[in-house]
């Protein structure tokens, strides 16, 4: 497992081990022990996400639940290939407002950790592109929120993404009442 560090403190990439042979390859996605004995202590997570795009330039995001049904996600791309955002929404946070952006595919197989108070969001560069990440916290619809793609100067490498009508007629960044208040990087 490696472990990278990113500029936005408690964001993190991680690429598991593939062990590659003649049938293609064997890879432990997730294995809290490997994380641990790395340094990486992880909430604990209670649901599994999966969502398949059709079309490239698909975006969904930015996304957050406010407490106390904030989420940590554990994001990988299944198939296909996209491009993963994490932003710190995070009042009081030195690093408020500031994103973080990798390319995770089936190729790379790298995961990006985004933790709770973060807003999360993709865009995908590949047709039929699967998205499968863990999450800390259930589900809760009356705690669902959304802040608009394009307004906190985001390189998304594409200027007409395909969006949801909830995406599309989400908060600006500039006009949203953070639910999180910093209280130290995890
Ligand atoms: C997120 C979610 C949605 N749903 C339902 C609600 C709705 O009917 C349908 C589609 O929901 P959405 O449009 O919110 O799906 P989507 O736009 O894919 O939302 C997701 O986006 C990414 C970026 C995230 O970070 C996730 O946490 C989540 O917010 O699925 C669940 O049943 N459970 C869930 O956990």
């Amino acid at each position: 497992m490696q472990i990278e560090t990113t500029p936005l403190p408690g964001v993190l990439l991680l690429t598991p081990r593939r062990h590659g042979d003649a049938r293609g390859f064997f890879s432990e996605s997730w294995n809290r022990k490997t994380l641990e004995e790395a340094g990486v202590a992880l909430p604990e997570f209670v649901q599994d996400n999966h969502s398949m795009s059709r079309a490239v330039g698909t975006l969904r995001g930015l996304h957050y639940q406010s407490p106390p049904m904030a989420q940590g996600k554990l994001v990988r791309c299944g198939r296909g290939a996209l491009y993963d955002v994490a932003v710190d929404g995070r009042r009081g946070s030195p690093t408020y407002g500031r994103w973080f952006g990798a390319e995770l595919s089936f190729e790379n197989g790298r995961q990006l950790w985004v933790p709770a108070g973060f807003l999360h969001g993709f865009v995908t560069r590949e047709p039929d592109t699967e998205i499968v990440y863990k999450c800390t916290a259930h589900y809760s619809q009356p705690h669902d929120g959304a802040v608009r793609w394009d307004s906190v100067g985001i390189d998304w490498g594409i200027d007409d993404p395909i969006l949801s009508d909830k995406d599309r007629d989400a908060t600006a960044f500039v006009n949203w009442d953070s639910p999180f208040a910093y209280e130290g990087d995890a």
